[in-house]
Parts: C-alpha cells; structure tokens; sequence
C-alpha cells in the first residue's frame, strides 16, 4: 500500500506551531510535525481531534519524504539563529519548486535576505505573520502573508480554512512584496505594545489614583469591552483582575513583578520608524515604558530619593472613570494611527506595495490588536486606500473631537499626581502637534544655521538661506 501522502508539514510544536497544525487537521487536511524536543511531538499527536490525519515524526527526513508536491513546509520556530539552521537542514531534503514558510516574529529584514537565498536555489519562501496567540492559532489567527505570489495559491485554501472568520470573511490576505508579511506583523505588534501599556496607565490612574478594586477594575474593563473601546485586549483585562492567585489568597495580578519582557518586534517598529522618518511617539513611549520598567533596582532607590507617591484623585468616581474611558479611546486610536501611517509609508519607502484595507480587515478578526474599531478603519480605506493618516479623515476627526477634552483633563490629573502616564502624554503631544498649522521648529531651523550653517528656508519666498548671524 503507498505510504500516506501529507498537506502540510510544520516544523517546532511549541506554543503556535501544535496549534495551528492542529487547526488545519481540524479543517481536513492531513498534517505531519516535527519538533527537536521529542516530547513536545508526543504532546501534539495526543491533542489531536479523534478523526483527524495528525502525524509526529522524530526527523525532518521522515516529515519531508511524506509530504505531498509542492511541499508546504511552515516552520514556528523561535526567530533568528533556529530560522537559518532549520533552512539549513531542509535545504539537502527539499526540491524545486518547494514552499517554506516561516510564521514567526522574523525581523523583515531576515524574511528579505532569505527569500533571496531560496529564490537563488529554486525554492519558494514566503514570511507570514500570525496573531493570536495559543487561543487564537487553535481556533481561527488573523494570518499575515506576503511575498512570493506564485507559492501563494498553493498555501491559500489551508490559510483561509484555518483563520479567523468575520461576517464569513476569513482574516487572512496577501499583505505586499518581499517581506511585506512581516512587516505587517512587525507593526501590528508595535500597537499592540501601544495598546497594552495604554490600558496599563489606565489601570494604575484607576487603581492607585482612584482607588478601585480588583472587582471594580473587572467591572470597568467589562462595560468598557462593552461600549466603544470593545476590543480583545480589554477583554482580557476585564478577565485578569478576576484570577485568584494560586499560590497566595490575593489576585495573581498583585503578586506580579511590575517588570514586562518583550522579544524585539515593538522595538523593531520605533527603530524602523525612525529610519524612515515616520513619527509613532506612542508606540516609542510602550517600548521606553517596559525598558524603564526592567529597571526596577534602580526605581526603587530613586522613588526613595524624590518621594514620588502618587497622589489620590479627588474627581468624583463615576465621572474620573469616564474621562478615563474616553483618554483610553483616544489613545488606542492614536496607537493605530501611527501603526497604519507608518506602514502606509513603508509600503512605498521599501516597495512592499501593501493594501491598507486588506490589512485593517485581517486585523478584525483572531489577532491580539482586533477591536470594533477595525470595521471602520476597514470601511475607510476601503474608500480611500491611499490614505496618508487616518487623522485626515472627517469621521476620525469627529470621533477625537468627542473625547479630546477628556484626554486633556486626565493628562493634567495624571501629571499633577505623579502618574507615569507616558502613552497617555505622548498620543495628546502628537495630536497637537499633527493638527498644528504652525510648530516652533522655525527656532530650531535658525539655531542649526545659527552654529552649524545648515541654511533654512523662508515663508515669504523660495530658496535656500543662510545667515551670518549677529554674535
Ligand atoms: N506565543 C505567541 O503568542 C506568538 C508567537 N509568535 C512567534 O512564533 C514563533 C514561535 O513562537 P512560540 O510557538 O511561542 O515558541 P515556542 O518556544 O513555544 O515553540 C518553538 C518550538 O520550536 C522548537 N524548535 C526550536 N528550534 C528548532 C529546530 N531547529 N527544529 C525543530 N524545532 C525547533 C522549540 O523547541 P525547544 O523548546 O526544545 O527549543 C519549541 O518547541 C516565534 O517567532 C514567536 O515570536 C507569533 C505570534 C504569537
Ligand atoms: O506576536 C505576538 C503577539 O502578537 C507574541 O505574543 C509576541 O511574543 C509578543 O511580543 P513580546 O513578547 O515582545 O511582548
């Protein structure tokens, strides 16, 4: 009898390789893995759906040899180093003509640097990103490809079965040129580090500055999931302030050391952002924020130096919470903003050629940032895909106008009681200075002529000047 002939081949079984593979075994395509760790693949092919074609192998050569033509080989691997040796390892194995896909957090530039390797050897490569998480990769991710168009049809139909559906839509879509797939996940996890320390300012002014409690921070959080701000992220918040620790009889979220982690992709946004020259303050400020949070040491002894206990809000509760509600809405609308302008750039700046409404729609569904808000920005540049920012746009403007002046009052709330609210800040700075006809930037223009003869230009005609400046 012929040997079983297999759709799709995944390489590392960790957290998301298992479950999306399991996933598209659950979507009727027959699926092999292989992971280094023996036991993780054991692991897998007993979580497997009873019915389902799911095999684990311990070698790449018996998961390559059972794989039906034109191989389809993803790999979840950690980035960096593993994604090379694993190329490296199926490189003697695989044929022409042959697609590897890699799903995970891969610097862009990595993506473009290995999609030339392969095309040099005839194999097909493709960067795709994916969000959602354990949850999400189980159940339906939002799946961010790009790159090679003449490998994409044949990975197409097991990606669309397997992501998120909104109003039956799958959310997945071909996201650009090169390494455009990554890119995208790039950004989107930018605001995601924007969104989260956002919500996380939020919590600290209603906590510490307001004085609510675990049951009234899930209370909150759950209206909120319920209003305009619906998203996945405050979801979860709503549902974090409920879990009991089970090591102590408080709430895990008070016996959690106030220092985050991060693997490099909100970094790479603010890095990349800059060498562009596109502005994403808030997204910067979540990066500097987790980075002064791992200075926790160094924290303690200067909050001992410079007596620096918030201090207790006075506004009334229910009206603090809604001007908290809606600074927390302006900001996460300012976190895409930046995410989406930034891209929009880049689309151009390094020839990705993304479509701006097929991002915002695969992002409405499965991944971490999908919010109510994603329907709209789908509808927006649906209309008008070359859309600079999403400032410009009249039901933009409305919806900020609306909750401006909220933002404003807790920023002065949260300044003048010691807050560290650098998201909150940062998203009202670039407001102003994004909707400013006129910035004091003519001072520094004379300053750089002034020491460094930088010349400037004039508003009352064109050209170039310079001056020699009175000492
Ligand atoms: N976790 C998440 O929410 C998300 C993660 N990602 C990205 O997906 C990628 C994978 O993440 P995640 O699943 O969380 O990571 P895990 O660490 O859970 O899984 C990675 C797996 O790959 C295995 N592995 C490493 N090197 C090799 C190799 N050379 N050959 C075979 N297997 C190997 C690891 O084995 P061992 O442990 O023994 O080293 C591990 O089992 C990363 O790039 C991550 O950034 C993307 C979206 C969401
Ligand atoms: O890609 C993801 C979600 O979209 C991963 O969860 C990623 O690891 C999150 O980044 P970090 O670990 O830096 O917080």
């Amino acid at each position: 009898m012929a040997a079983q002939q297999f759709d799709f081949g995944m390489i590392g079984l960790g957290v998301m390789g298992r479950n999306l593979l399991l996933n598209m075994a659950d979507h009727g395509f027959k699926v092999i893995g292989f992971d280094k760790d023996n036991q993780k693949t054991t692991a897998f092919e007993a979580a497997a759906t009873p019915g389902t074609t799911v095999k684990g192998v311990g070698t790449l050569e018996e998961m390559v040899t059972q794989l039906s033509a034109p191989r389809r080989i993803m790999m979840l691997v950690p980035a960096g180093k593993p994604v090379d040796d694993v190329i490296e390892s199926l490189l003697p194995l695989v044929q022409q003509g042959d697609i590897i896909i890699d799903g995970g957090n891969s610097h862009y530039t990595d993506t473009l640097r290995r999609v030339t390797y392969l095309k040099g050897k005839g194999i097909h490569f493709m960067g795709v990103g994916v969000s959602g998480g354990e949850q999400g990769a189980r159940t339906g991710p939002s799946i961010m490809p790009g790159g090679d168009q003449e490998a994409y049809p044949h990975v197409q139909p097991m990606l669309e079965a397997i992501a998120a559906k909104v109003n039956g839509e799958p959310c997945v879509a071909h996201l650009g040129k090169g390494a455009a797939g990554h890119y995208v996940k790039m950004v989107h996890n930018g605001i995601e580090y924007a969104i989260m320390q956002l919500i996380s300012e939020c919590y600290d002014l209603l906590h510490r500055g307001a004085g609510l409690n675990n049951d009234e921070l899930h209370q909150v959080f759950d209206s909120w999931n319920k209003s305009d701000l619906q998203s996945f992220l405050v979801e979860i918040t709503a549902d974090i302030f409920l879990q009991q620790d089970d090591k102590t009889p408080q709430r895990l979220i008070d016996v959690i050391l106030d220092k985050a982690g991060a693997k490099g992709t909100g970094k790479w946004t603010s890095q990349d952002a800059m060498e562009i020259g596109v502005p994403i303050p808030t997204i910067d400020m979540s990066v500097t924020m987790r980075n002064i949070s791992s200075l926790k040491e160094e924290r303690v002894k200067a909050a001992a130096l410079y007596n620096t206990q918030a201090g207790k809000i006075s506004t009334p509760k229910e009206a603090f919470i809604q001007q908290v509600h809606d600074a927390l809405y302006f900001g996460i609308l300012i976190s895409y903003t930046q995410g989406l302008a930034l891209l929009h750039r880049a689309s151009t700046d390094l020839d990705m050629q993304i479509p701006m409404q097929k991002v915002v729609s695969v992002w409405r569904g499965g991944c971490i940032i999908r919010s109510s808000l994603l329907d709209l920005f789908t509808k927006i540049y649906t209309q008008n895909p070359q859309l600079e920012n999403l400032l410009l746009n009249e039901q933009i403007a409305q919806l900020l106008q609306g909750k401006e002046q909220n933002l404003r009052t807790v920023a002065a709330i949260a300044t003048q009681n010691k807050f560290a609210a650098g998201c909150l800040l940062s998203a009202l700075s670039y407001f102003d200075a994004y909707c400013s006809s006129q910035l004091p930037i003519n001072l520094v223009q004379a300053q750089r002529d002034y020491f460094g003869a930088h010349t400037y230009q004039r508003i009352d005609q064109p050209g170039t000047f310079h001056t020699i400046w009175n000492k």
